[in-house]
């Protein structure tokens, strides 16, 4: 009887799925575009526990992924770091992926998505999807549009120039300690320089933002930082986000062992936060120096938001606040160590990698790098407003790592509450309120309409007026040579508009310092498994590492450490 009911229940199940699913396709194709059907939803969750599983079968056949029919390929969450721009390519600029439970349009040409991520009131941020970053509290990225310049406000000010040296001199000290561990390694090669890059963007972030120095320290070097202090909470909170935003830490430190170590550091992590504002308060208010670049203009908006709701209690809690609370400070510092912690670390480990694979463009940067900085006779020395300018092939490296291996991939948004048009295409579609749209921000900055070669790992590409290449770079030939974006509206690693990311310089700045303190003396090469492993062999091994990617969160490498680096001197 019981099989009987079960059996029923899966029928009426599958058939009401169905059914959705072709609502959802009407309406869709009432929009005029191509669609694909999957007949579940990605984020189901029965699909997202069977999932794993089917993938670790379907892995381990002996026919490659890409043929696969796409109903299959598409059930993967994140099967469009694999596609690439392939889906475009066969479906256009625009087309809907609809499921029983919605339709989604993915949208790749540069006019269409410059559009979407300008005109933010029409095109929203999805933040009800976003609600788990609310670890901490109401945040900037779960803010609805109208409250949102309120949480920007802040967390925008302190990002601008002046900051931009102390970030430059940081990430330089870093950047040689990193050097010094791994020459120490010599021929051992480098245990894992996919943490080390973690570990250099988080002291990098730590010390600018918050006042909080450390001096770098290689992954297996022993680990001498207090357990509960700042350092060690927030990399243990940073390590476990997943596992954080879905058990609350006050749960988690209750449970047994591992559990509770990061359920504490959870909680550690807000008690030093709290602290750091407090002691922030203080010493402003006592016309001391801050501590971090951060923590003063959220001061500020602490102190804005007290005044006011002291002044006008009623009316604060009614109408439009200014300032934040205590508990949206401690939400957008969150999202700050977040958003600008494993964004810069990917992508830096994925430079180092790429470069370790292409020695010829290792000595194309060194050659700029030795030049730029022939005046110093010390790296400590090398002065942000006269080197980094300079330093133009180092960015070009930058750029052309977050084309190909963003690591915010693509940006959903979801359209507010009336219908809104968008051109694609010469095209205008009309959309209703509450469509899910999706930009997917790697197709376009791998599309072969836009960029010749496009799955080539080029930095060359991003230099006009390139010096000649059978001769020695020197003063005039480096000065001439010009950084360019190709095209603004086909490379949107930051995002643009309103909501472009507020630490794109600071990412930036950091990479580079990176770069040419690696590159000035020393070269990186993947270590051979055996004295007889061939070049091609190595190769392979790269480019098996290279395309192993997932998205956790972001885009980052399943395990860099696939292939050993060593860092000699040229
Ligand atoms: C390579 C490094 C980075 C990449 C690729 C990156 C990318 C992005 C992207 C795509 C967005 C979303 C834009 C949108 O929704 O339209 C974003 C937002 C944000 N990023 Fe970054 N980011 C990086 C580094 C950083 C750093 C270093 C910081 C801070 C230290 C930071 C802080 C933020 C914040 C606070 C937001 C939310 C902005 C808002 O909602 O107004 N990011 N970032």
């Amino acid at each position: 009887m019981i099989g009987y009911i079960l059996l029923a229940s899966g029928i009426a199940y599958v058939a009401w799925s169905l059914a959705c699913l072709e609502i959802n396709a009407r309406k869709a194709l009432a929009l005029g575009i191509p669609i694909v059907r999957l007949p579940i939803d990605v984020n189901n969750i029965f699909w997202i526990l069977l999932q794993p599983h089917i993938w670790k079968v379907l892995d381990c056949l002996p026919f490659p992924w890409a043929s696969y029919p796409r109903v299959v390929r598409y059930l993967r969450r994140g099967w469009y770091i694999p596609a690439k721009a392939e889906s475009h390519v066969q479906l256009g600029p625009v087309w809907a992926l609809v499921t029983p439970v919605a339709f989604d349009v993915h949208v790749a040409e540069p006019d269409a998505i410059l559009e979407i991520l300008t005109r933010r009131g029409d095109f929203q941020r999805p933040i009800a999807e976003l609600k788990l970053l609310e670890l901490y509290g109401p945040c900037i990225s779960t803010a609805p549009w109208e409250d949102w310049p309120r949480h920007r406000k802040p967390i925008a000010t302190p990002f601008n120039e002046t900051l931009m040296k102390p970030i430059w001199d940081e990430s330089l000290r870093q950047a040689r300690g990193m050097l010094a561990s791994w020459v120490a390694k010599a021929d051992a090669g480098i245990p894992s320089y996919q943490q080390d890059t973690r570990t250099l963007s988080l002291n990098v972030l730590s010390a600018i933002g918050f006042g909080a120095f450390h001096d770098f320290r290689r992954s297996d070097e022993p680990v001498t930082d207090e357990i509960g202090g700042y350092h060690d909470s927030l990399k243990t909170v940073l390590d476990n986000i997943i596992l954080l935003m879905l058990v609350p830490f006050h749960i988690l430190a209750k449970l047994p062992g591992r559990y509770a170590r990061i359920g504490r550091a959870g909680i550690d992590y807000k008690k030093h936060m709290v602290k750091l504002l407090e002691d922030e308060t203080a010493a402003l208010g006592q016309g001391k120096p801050s501590s971090g670049a951060i923590m003063p203009s959220f001061v500020r908006a602490a102190e804005l938001y007290h005044r006011e709701q002291t002044a006008n209690p009623e009316s604060h809690a009614k109408t439009g606040k200014s300032g934040l609370s205590v508990e949206e400070i401690l939400g957008d510092l969150f999202v700050i160590n977040f958003a600008g912690h494993d964004t810069t670390a990917n992508m830096s480990a994925f430079a180092v990698v790429c470069l370790a694979a292409h020695p010829e463009v290792q000595a194309w940067v060194a050659e700029e790098v030795a030049l730029a900085t022939k005046e110093y006779t010390n790296m400590e020395d090398w002065d942000y407003k006269i080197v980094y300018p300079q330093l133009k092939r180092c960015r070009a490296v930058v750029y052309e790592t977050l084309r190909l291996y963003p690591p915010v991939p693509a940006l959903p948004s979801i359209t507010s509450n009336r219908t809104h048009t968008l051109r694609v295409d010469n095209q205008t579609f009309t959309f209703p309120a509450g469509t899910k749209f999706t930009s997917n921000l790697r197709a376009m900055q791998t599309h072969p309409d836009y960029w010749p070669d496009a799955g080539e790992w080029r930095p060359s590409r991003w230099i006009a007026n390139p010096a000649p290449t059978d001769s020695p770079l020197t003063q005039e030939t480096m000065t001439r040579e010009r950084f360019q974006v190709p095209d603004k509206t086909i490379f949107f690693p930051w995002g643009e508009g309103p909501q472009v990311c507020p630490g794109k310089k600071f990412a930036e700045v950091e990479e580079v310092a990176v770069l040419a303190c690696l590159f000035k003396v020393h070269r990186l090469k993947i270590k051979k498994r055996h004295s007889t492993e061939s070049d091609s062999a190595v190769h392979k091994r790269f480019e098996k590492c290279i395309n192993d990617i997932d998205l956790e969160m972001l885009v980052r490498l399943r395990d860099g450490d696939q292939v050993t680096l060593v860092c000699n001197e040229a």
